[in-house]
């Protein structure tokens, strides 16, 4: 038997998967590790924690694949993206704490170049202007960590998301490449041309010898040496647009919505990019031999991680699977609303400002009542991201594909398909993220071809619309009004 392991470098956790030629799923190793929150709105990890856990799982699914009869032929990588690690090209070593997607200490500066920029920008990146993408956190790195600038001058300064860092440290400083969704990413790239794009640049300040190569999603990255193994790196790809691929989303018109830390809903848009005028953002969605895949994209930045907070912030949870019972148990919550916009709103509002809030406590509300509110604000973002998608691209989709730590919530799922008034279809590979990567990696080895894979997707569960329509306008409406509430909150 033939094997391919995904590195799945997530927000809270890093994992190894190994997949066997079926595409099935044979063992998981998960590490969890620290999140760093210096200030308000600050969100960073550790690189070298990142690495460390990483190659922990690694191991632990060799050793696993030692002990079964057959070869591990490829290595995937997928990844949290926009999250940025800067660090010295001679000795490898990391100059400051990975700077997270989630953190807004740029948002100033966003706004600076919104209004002069937000027009080209959204042009050549498909991305609308927001702290939330790495080229201003790369900005901030350069202007405010002390060894940055002088790296930089001596042309021994590295950025790279998390795949550039995984693919520099598996390969030992051989490899500083990146893959075109990774790239695209940045507010760096021209999505058209495939390349970074000197007057973005310019307006960062980033110098282009800083940046990876720009290279395939499925390609050959080097080779990396673990536990005597020599195992060729051959995709490397962006988490959300790896979980479109894992779902086998690989024709125009086809979506999935994934409830990990944050909730990205993708629609394949097929070979050309699809420009929106509903805070959409426009992204590569993969690259394969010469034919590049476009996808539109809503981003909620606060889903699984609202329920982190309930489980480490309020304490009303031991674990997150503890909320579906509690949410079923709870009391009416028509009246109560929960915004988890920790921060900011992503799409389809884009305010790094706003703020979050919990409306309509009554004397009866409680954990039971906060936990439920709290999951119907996660369908209720993703309803109105649904809402924009259809708008933009005149496809009305029959039914959802979902994966992701959250889509286990039963409750949760039922509530998203009442909301949406559409089918919620749940796979039974719940790594769907893992599984894209592997897709990738087997295409670059010889192992599948994209015709193979079409049908290798199986339905675990679907749920259907069961709600009255004036119970849902009537939570829709008050979850409106809590959104006008929240928005531009911090001065
Ligand atoms: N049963 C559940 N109900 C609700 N949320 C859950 C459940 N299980 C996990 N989560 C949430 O899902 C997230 C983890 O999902 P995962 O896909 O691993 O995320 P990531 O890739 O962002 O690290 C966590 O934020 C967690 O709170
Ligand atoms: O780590 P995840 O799965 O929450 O994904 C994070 C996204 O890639 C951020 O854009």
């Amino acid at each position: 038997m033939k094997f391919i392991i995904s590195l799945d470098q997530g927000t809270t956790s890093s994992r190894s998967i190994l997949f066997n030629s079926k595409g099935e799923e044979v063992y998981v190793a998960q590490k969890e590790f620290k999140q760093f929150f210096p200030k308000s709105g600050w969100v960073e990890h550790d690189p070298n924690e990142i690495i460390s856990t990483q190659m922990e799982t690694l191991r632990e699914v060799i050793h696993h694949s030692k002990k079964l009869d057959g070869e591990v032929i490829a290595l995937g990588i997928t990844n949290q993206r926009e999250t940025i690690v800067a660090w010295q090209k001679s000795t490898g070593k990391a100059i400051y704490n990975a700077i997270v997607w989630q953190d807004t200490r740029t948002s100033d500066f966003c706004r600076t170049i919104k209004e002069s920029y937000g027009d080209l920008i959204k042009k050549s990146t498909g991305l609308i202007v927001d702290s939330y993408f790495s080229g201003s956190k790369a900005k901030w790195i350069l202007d405010n960590v002390e060894e940055a600038s002088q790296l930089a001058e001596a042309q021994d300064l590295a950025f790279g998301t998390i795949d550039s860092w995984l693919i520099w440290n598996l390969t030992d400083g051989m490899t500083h490449a990146t893959d075109v969704s990774n790239a695209s990413r940045t507010m760096l790239f021209d999505i058209h041309e495939l390349s970074w794009k000197q007057e973005l640049l310019d307006i960062f300040g980033i110098p282009a010898h800083t940046l990876p190569k720009v290279m395939n999603s499925s390609d050959q990255y080097g080779s990396t040496l673990v536990e005597g193994l020599a195992i060729p790196i051959c995709s490397a790809i962006g988490d959300q647009q790896a979980a479109l691929f894992g779902q086998c989303c690989f024709t125009e018109g086809q979506a999935k919505n994934t409830y990990g830390t944050g909730c990205f809903m993708l629609l394949n848009t097929g070979k050309k990019p699809v420009a929106s005028n509903s805070g959409l953002l426009s992204t590569v969605g993969w690259r394969i031999g010469k034919e590049t895949t476009y996808a539109l994209e809503g981003s909620v930045f606060v889903a699984g991680a609202a329920i982190q907070w309930l489980r480490d912030g309020l304490k009303i949870l031991n674990d997150a699977s503890e909320s579906e019972a509690l949410a079923l148990s709870a009391g009416d919550t028509s009246e109560l609303i929960v915004v988890p916009a920790f921060a900011g709103l992503g799409a389809p509002y884009w305010d790094m400002f706003a703020r979050g809030a919990i409306l309509g406590i009554t004397r009866d509300t409680g954990r039971a009542e906060i936990t439920k509110a709290t999951l119907e604000s996660l369908a209720l973002q993703v309803r109105d991201v649904l809402l924009a998608m259809t708008k933009d691209s005149k496809i009305d989709l029959a039914s959802l594909n979902v994966d992701g730590g959250a889509s286990s919530n039963n409750f949760l799922m039922q509530f998203q398909s009442d909301v949406l008034n559409k089918p919620i279809d749940r796979p039974v590979c719940k790594e769907s993220t893992a599984l894209g990567a592997a897709f990738l990696a087997g295409i670059e080895v010889g192992l599948w071809t994209l015709n193979d894979l079409v049908n290798i997707r199986k339905s675990e569960r679907v749920f259907n619309p069961q709600m009255e329509n004036n119970v849902v306008e009537q939570k829709v409406q008050k979850w409106n009004k809590a959104i006008e509430r929240v928005k531009n909150w911090v001065d």
